[in-house]
């Protein structure tokens, strides 16, 4: 299955359980793989027919900023969910981690894959 990448979008949210978490924002960063076909841009050379990294990028910083939860799991779930409908991502990997949250851990974090990956026959 071909894959568009965004690895280590680092971006600030308001994220956490615990009273303080809500007063601040603190560091977040992503990797996300997501299944798409690009032969078709490939062929065309054409940006519509792919997945723009880019706009993806923005449309997740502005949806953590929209929608502060308490856990990075919520997050995760959501991100993925919004995503998917939103750019009709048939499968995707996300890894969010969040790398402040313990001070003697170099991140902490959750990784989900969601939707079926792309088969043969639909490549
Ligand atoms: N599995 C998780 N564990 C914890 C989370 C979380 O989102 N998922 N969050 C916290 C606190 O918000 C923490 O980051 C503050 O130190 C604790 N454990």
């Amino acid at each position: 299955m071909d894959k568009v990448y965004i690895e280590g979008l680092t971006f600030q949210a308001t994220i956490g359980f615990y009273a303080w978490e809500k007063e601040i924002k603190q560091t977040l960063v992503i990797d996300l793989a997501m299944g798409w076909q690009i032969a078709p841009a490939a062929e065309n050379d054409d940006l519509s027919k792919t997945l723009d990294y880019a706009e993806i990028s923005e449309a997740i910083v502005e949806f953590a900023n929209a929608n502060p939860v308490d856990l990075i799991e919520t997050l995760a779930e959501r991100i993925a969910a919004f995503l998917m409908a939103k750019y009709h991502i048939p499968w995707l990997r996300l890894k969010l981690m969040k790398p402040h949250a313990v001070h003697n851990a170099s991140t902490v974090g959750v990784e989900i894959e969601r939707g079926q990956p792309l088969t043969g026959q639909q490549r």
